[in-house]
């Protein structure tokens, strides 16, 4: 059990916004005491953006066998992990290596790889491109890393169901009802197959601190980490613009908005910007969950009637911030949720696009396959 040694003081008091500590949030709260339970959630969600979950149902035995396989795979020889590179598949699942200067210009150095739930790809040709985006990870062979798939996979969907469970709490903690956002997941058309990496980052060979992840903020509902080593280099940046570290706490998630919620709240919730940098010395890694909505949800379509005690505290975070409270959507909010990932993917992976979507090359890259490398970061934007 983690101990609860940091509860949350800030309230909504507005003139306490600026944070130094992440708040932790008892998940076993939420059966003990409920209603403090959801003002902890509401308050760490709104004004701060990060959150660790401590005492939370993904078992101990789980995490502790994703902490120890997972840097194995990285030590596979280079050529059984090229065979598993993301240019292999329609997915968008794989192994990728970034280093150096790429197409966004970030200068990020990480290797990891990319995958999701045990799914068939239910695409027929003449369907639309994104319903190609959900389908089987690449994964290594059971000579090669014994018992890797499994561990991955059995841990993945624990953490997917915890996903569901944690979203209708969140759904409570703004004041509607536990099922109001299950209209996002859309379970009749099938989910958006949520995403899972794991992340090695090298140490720096000069004992310079180095970039392992730029500032960014994602483009998930919501992001649920799994720090797998003792590193303190993941930092979020506060509300006066300070990077913040966040030190991994055993058995405990660090949960951070992402885009597409940051939208569907029409901003209650805004995605919140981190950083990873090299860690000096010894490799540092981790796990990340994302978690997405239905392919066939428009955002912009759906409106969620909060409270005005809600609404009272987004307006005092934005009054502190300086920033205008009105929220507009873009045109490509009304999009298929599936159009707007596969477009991001299709933008950061041109290999990819030219084997498995070569009716869209074209439109992404007028001018031919671009001389540098993808991020292969699942983000929406930089901070
Ligand atoms: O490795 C981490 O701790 C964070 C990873 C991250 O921010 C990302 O992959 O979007
Ligand atoms: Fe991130």
């Amino acid at each position: 059990m983690v101990e609860i040694s940091t509860p949350i003081s800030r309230s909504t008091d507005a003139s306490k916004l600026d944070y130094y500590e992440i708040p932790i949030i008892d998940w076993q709260l939420s059966d003990k005491d409920k209603p403090l339970f959801l003002r902890q959630l509401r308050d760490a969600m709104i004004n701060i953006g990060f959150l660790y979950l401590a005492n939370h149902p993904v078992p101990h035995e789980i995490i502790a066998q994703v902490k120890e396989i997972a840097p194995k795979f990285f030590e596979l020889p280079q050529e059984s992990k090229d065979m598993l590179d993301m240019k292999n598949s329609m997915h968008f699942h794989g192994y990728l290596k970034v280093s150096g200067a790429t197409l966004s210009n970030d200068a990020s150095v990480r290797e990891q790889f990319n995958f999701g739930g045990a799914r068939t790809c239910s695409w027929k040709e003449g369907e639309p491109e994104y319903l190609k985006l959900n389908g089987e990870a690449l994964w290594p062979s059971e000579q090669d890393l014994p018992e890797f798939r499994n561990t991955m996979l059995t841990y993945y969907n624990h953490v997917e169901d915890l996903s569901y469970k944690f979203t209708r709490l969140v759904s409570e903690a703004l004041g509607l009802g536990p099922d109001a956002l299950d209209v996002l997941f859309d379970q009749d058309h099938g989910n958006l197959q949520p995403r899972c990496k794991v992340l090695r980052y090298p140490g720096t060979p000069d004992g310079q601190p180095g970039s392992g992840i730029a500032a960014h903020v994602d483009g998930s509902f919501l992001t649920y980490l799994l720090q797998a080593t003792d590193h303190r280099t993941l930092e979020v940046k506060n509300l006066s613009g300070e990077w913040i570290p966040v030190p991994p706490k055993e058995n405990t998630f660090v949960i951070n908005l992402g885009k597409t919620l940051e939208k569907a709240t029409r901003r209650v919730l805004p995605a919140t910007p981190h950083r990873v940098l090299s860690p000096i010395g010894a490799p540092r890694f981790s796990v990340a969950f994302f978690s997405s909505i239905g392919h066939e949800v428009r955002l912009a379509e759906h409106y969620f009637p909060f409270p005005e005690e809600v609404l009272e505290m987004k307006y005092a975070r934005d009054k502190k911030l300086g920033v205008d409270s009105n929220f507009r959507f873009s045109e490509k909010d009304m999009d298929l949720a599936g159009e707007v990932v596969l477009a991001r993917k299709l933008r950061s992976h041109a290999d990819v696009t030219e084997r498995f979507y070569p009716n869209l090359f074209s439109r992404y890259y007028p001018n031919g396959r671009p001389a540098k490398p993808n991020t292969g970061r699942n983000l929406m934007s930089k901070a």
